[in-house]
C-alpha cells in the first residue's frame, strides 16, 4: 500500500507500530463558510489553522485553549468526522484524502472519541448492556457469547459494578454516565481515545475520578490520549505534550512541564496566571 492511498490501515500488522503515529495532523487547515445576515456575504471562519500534531500510543497529548480557538474541530478532524479543508491526515502512516463511509468505520476502530456530556451521547432509553453492546454489534465483532463477555469486561474496566448494566443513563450519577460513555468509546479495542472537555459537565467532586480513570486506562491498556480542555490545569494533570490554541492556531507546543513550567507564549502566560488552583 503506498503512502497515498485514500484507506487507512486498521487492524493489520501496524498496530504494533510505536514509531509511527497513530494519527497524524500536517498544516491542516479547517474554514467553515456560512451564510448568514447577508444574503451576499459569506461568513468564513477559519476554525483550524496550519495546525501539524502527532499522537502516539502510551502517550497523551493535550489541547488547551478558549471558547471558539477550534479544539473541538480539530478533536473532529482527529478522529475521522471532519474532513480538513486543505493539509493532510495520516492515520497509522497512511494519508486518507477521501471520506467515504468505509474510511470513517475502519478510523473509528482505531481512533475513539469521549464527548464532553454522556448525557446527551448516551442513548436515555437504551440500557447501559446494550449500549456498551451496540459497537460491537455494529462491527460484528465476536459471537453473541463473546459480545456478552467483552461488555461485562468494559463495566470492570472502568470501574462500575455489574449491575449497572440493567441500569438507564437516567439511574446512573454523571460521572457513572461518563464511565459508561469511557467503556463504550473502549469497546472496539482502539488505539487512541480523544476525550474533548471530557470532565467540564461534571460535578467538580467527580472530576479527579475520571481523570484518575483515562490516565490508568491509558497505563493499562497503552493509549494513545487526546485530552481538550479549557482549563490549563486540568490539561496539566493529564498530559505528556501540550498545545496551546488560539484562534485557530497552534501559539505554543512541547513537552507538558517545558510549556506549563517555562510558557515562551504571552497567550499562554495569561491562560497559566487566569487559571485557577490545581484542581
Ligand atoms: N459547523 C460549523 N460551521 C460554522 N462555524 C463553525 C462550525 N463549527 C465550529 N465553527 C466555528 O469555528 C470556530 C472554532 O470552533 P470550535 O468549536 O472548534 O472551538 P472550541 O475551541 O472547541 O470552542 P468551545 O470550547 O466553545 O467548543 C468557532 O468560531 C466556531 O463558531
Amino acid at each position: 500500500m503506498s503512502a497515498t492511498d485514500t484507506t487507512p490501515r486498521t487492524g493489520d500488522g501496524a498496530a504494533g507500530d510505536r514509531e509511527t503515529p497513530v494519527v497524524e495532523l500536517r498544516n491542516v487547515h479547517v474554514v467553515f463558510t456560512s451564510r448568514t445576515g447577508s444574503l451576499f456575504r459569506a461568513n468564513r471562519v477559519h476554525a483550524v489553522n496550519d495546525v501539524s500534531v502527532q499522537v502516539r500510543r502510551g502517550s497523551t497529548l493535550g489541547i488547551v485553549g478558549e471558547s471558539g480557538s477550534g479544539k473541538s474541530t480539530m478533536a473532529k478532524v482527529l478522529v475521522g468526522l471532519q474532513a480538513p479543508t486543505e493539509g493532510e491526515i495520516r492515520f497509522r502512516g497512511t494519508a486518507v484524502s477521501k471520506y467515504t463511509a468505509d474510511v470513517r468505520r475502519r478510523v473509528g476502530r482505531v481512533v475513539s472519541v469521549v464527548f464532553q456530556d454522556p448525557a446527551t451521547a448516551l442513548n436515555a432509553r437504551m440500557r447501559i448492556r446494550d449500549a456498551l453492546r451496540d459497537p460491537l454489534d455494529v462491527h460484528r465483532v465476536g459471537d453473541a457469547a463473546s459480545r456478552e463477555a467483552r461488555v461485562r469486561e468494559l463495566v470492570h474496566l472502568v470501574g462500575l459494578p455489574e449491575s449497572a448494566l440493567d441500569a438507564l443513563p437516567g439511574q446512573l450519577s454523571g460521572g457513572q454516565r461518563q464511565r459508561v460513555a469511557i467503556a463504550r468509546a473502549l469497546a472496539l479495542e482502539p488505539d487512541v481515545i480523544v476525550a474533548d472537555e471530557p470532565t467540564s459537565a461534571l460535578d467538580v467532586s467527580v472530576r479527579a475520578q475520571i481523570l484518575n480513570l483515562l490516565a490508568d486506562l491509558k497505563a493499562e491498556l497503552d493509549l494513545g490520549m487526546v485530552f481538550i480542555s479549557h482549563d490549563i490545569q486540568t490539561v496539566r494533570h493529564v498530559s505528556d505534550e501540550i498545545v496551546v490554541m488560539q484562534g485557530g492556531r497552534i501559539v505554543e507546543s512541547g513537552p507538558a512541564a517545558r510549556v506549563l513550567d517555562d510558557p515562551q507564549d504571552d497567550y499562554t502566560r495569561t491562560l497559566l496566571a487566569a487559571a485557577p488552583a490545581l484542581l
